[in-house]
């Protein structure tokens, strides 16, 4: 049987008395393009959090391709990572933001630089080939000295993606790429998604583009005030969906 890339065993997170995920199973096999749909402040972004362990869950298991989050297993004995540890462990995760997190004070090639160079202490040498080759892979081989205020929304939201990658991560987590974008330029950004897809990355995309979730996501889940409603495959949730809470929710959306 294959490892799941991501396990959640009902997993719960509040902040203080705020109760966000009530328990969430859920199950994304490698390779798999994992659509996460919901209204405003269901839980998403925090789930996201929670898998690249940047919120500590309150009760559960989660897992990151067999390994509990922020945990390290000696025989039968679990040991609470260190810092340090969480950063290594952090590192097969790349995460993409609505907001693109730039650094503004650096080029297009240095932002992918940067994550890298940190982490593996390799020579700047190779850290600029690997670069180069990403930005080409997200169509911005011509803007590798531009700065983020010389790029478009949609051009930055790609240099994210190359720093992302720069990581070589078993698994990407994307936390609305599009919803900050002009509508022009969504689709740009869609398209290198589509090809990290097609290049057979295990991505947790959380979006309110059903179009890509239909043509590109092979499961979604509905969630709703920090539980799933539904799940299933993408053609089959939003064109037949089961519960009344979904109805609503893609009533508006679709
Ligand atoms: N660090 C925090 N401290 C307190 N409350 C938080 C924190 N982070 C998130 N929340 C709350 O958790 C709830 C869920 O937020 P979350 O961002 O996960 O929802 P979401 O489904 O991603 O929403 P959106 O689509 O608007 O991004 C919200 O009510 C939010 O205010």
């Amino acid at each position: 049987m294959t490892t799941p890339m991501v396990k959640a065993e009902g997993v719960h997170k509040s902040f203080g008395a705020a109760h966000i995920l009530k328990g969430i199973d859920l199950e994304v096999a490698p390779r798999e393009v994992f659509c996460l749909v919901g209204p405003s402040g269901s839980g998403k972004s925090t789930f996201l959090r929670c898998i690249n362990h940047l919120e500590q869950i309150n009760a559960g298991r989660l897992s990151v391709d067999g390994q509990l989050v922020g945990y390290r297993q000696k025989g039968d004995k679990l040991y609470e990572l260190k810092d340090s540890e969480v950063a290594l462990q952090r590192r097969d995760i790349g995460m993409v933001f609505q907001r693109f997190n730039l650094f503004p004070h650096m080029t297009a090639i240095e932002n992918v630089m940067e994550a890298p160079i940190q982490v593996k202490g390799e020579a700047k040498a190779v850290a600029r080939a690997r670069a180069e080759k990403l930005l080409d892979r997200v169509g911005l081989g011509d803007k590798t000295k531009n700065y983020p205020s010389q790029l478009s929304g949609g051009q930055q939201q790609r240099v994210a993606i190359a720093r992302a990658l720069a990581m070589e991560p078993k698994l990407m987590l994307f936390d609305e790429p599009t919803s900050a974008l002009d509508p022009e330029l969504v689709g740009d950004v869609l398209d290198v998604m589509r090809g990290l897809a097609e290049d057979g990355m295990t991505m947790i995309v959380v979006t309110h583009e059903m179009g890509f979730a239909r043509e590109v996501g092979d499961a979604l889940v509905f969630m709703d005030d920090g539980v799933v409603v539904e799940s299933g495959h993408p053609r089959d949730v939003l064109t037949n969906p089961q519960q009344d809470r979904t109805k609503a929710f893609l009533s508006k959306v679709l």
